[in-house]
């Protein structure tokens, strides 16, 4: 499989003092799904915006094998960060054309199906329950012809059966040219994926 991500002998600290994450060594593959799961605090989130070019490495270098970085990565965030506003259909669109400057409707729809939320494309936000919302989310994410998308605790505020639809779908948009990074506190979702990097006090303690 081609390299997506190279990431060599990163280290980062946000206040220059302590490293939050110290030599970080990391091949991410296209067309792939990985989870990174540590305890609170291990560092998991700011790797995750390492990745997503929100934030620079102090040491090393992360290497993209794609230009433009910004329009080929959609976030995942716990909390939906959907435009309430808007409806879920206005949502996808706005991403694909911040990401493309055009629209496209096929796109949305065929996204909309395999998440299970066609029906729900003309709804708001807040018509949605916890688990809607978040597949309407990963939606907004996967348009605009992405190649990553980036998870951070992306079911945290799910119960257990939709925490699992969500791991599961992630491992359906692999099959549509896609790169997954989910990132997670919970050891037991990582089955779903198949790479699984354990994060420990800013360390990879092993990847599986
Ligand atoms: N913006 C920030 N400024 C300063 N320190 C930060 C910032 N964000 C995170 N940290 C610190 O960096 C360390 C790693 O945080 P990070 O959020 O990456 O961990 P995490 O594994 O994702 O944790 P959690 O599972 O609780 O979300 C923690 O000690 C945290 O307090």
């Amino acid at each position: 499989m081609n390299s997506l991500i190279e990431i060599s002998n990163v280290s980062f600290s946000y206040d220059g003092k302590i490293n939050v994450l110290e030599n970080i060594n990391l091949n991410i593959e296209e067309n792939s799904y990985y989870g990174i799961y540590g305890h609170s605090g291990s560092g998991k989130s700011t790797l995750l915006f390492l990745i997503g070019n929100l934030l620079n490495p102090d040491l090393g270098k992360i290497e993209y094998r794609f230009s433009n970085i910004k329009k080929n990565t959609g976030f995942v965030f716990q909390f939906f960060n959907l435009i309430n506003e808007l409806t879920i259909l206005e949502n996808a669109k706005l991403a694909q054309y911040i990401r493309n400057k055009k629209e496209n409707l096929k796109e949305i729809k065929q996204f909309a199906e395999i998440l299970g939320i066609s029906e729900l494309l003309n709804k708001f936000p807040t018509e949605l329950s916890g688990g809607e919302k978040q597949r309407a989310s990963i939606l907004r994410a996967v348009v605009g012809n992405v190649k990553i998308i980036l998870a951070d605790e992306p079911t945290g505020s799910l119960d257990m059966k939709n925490k699992i639809i969500v791991f599961k779908l992630f491992r359906d948009l692999i099959k549509f040219n896609k790169t997954v990074i989910v990132v997670s506190h919970e050891k037991e979702l990582m089955d779903f994926c198949d790479n699984k990097i354990l994060l420990e006090d800013g360390k990879i303690k092993g990847e599986s």
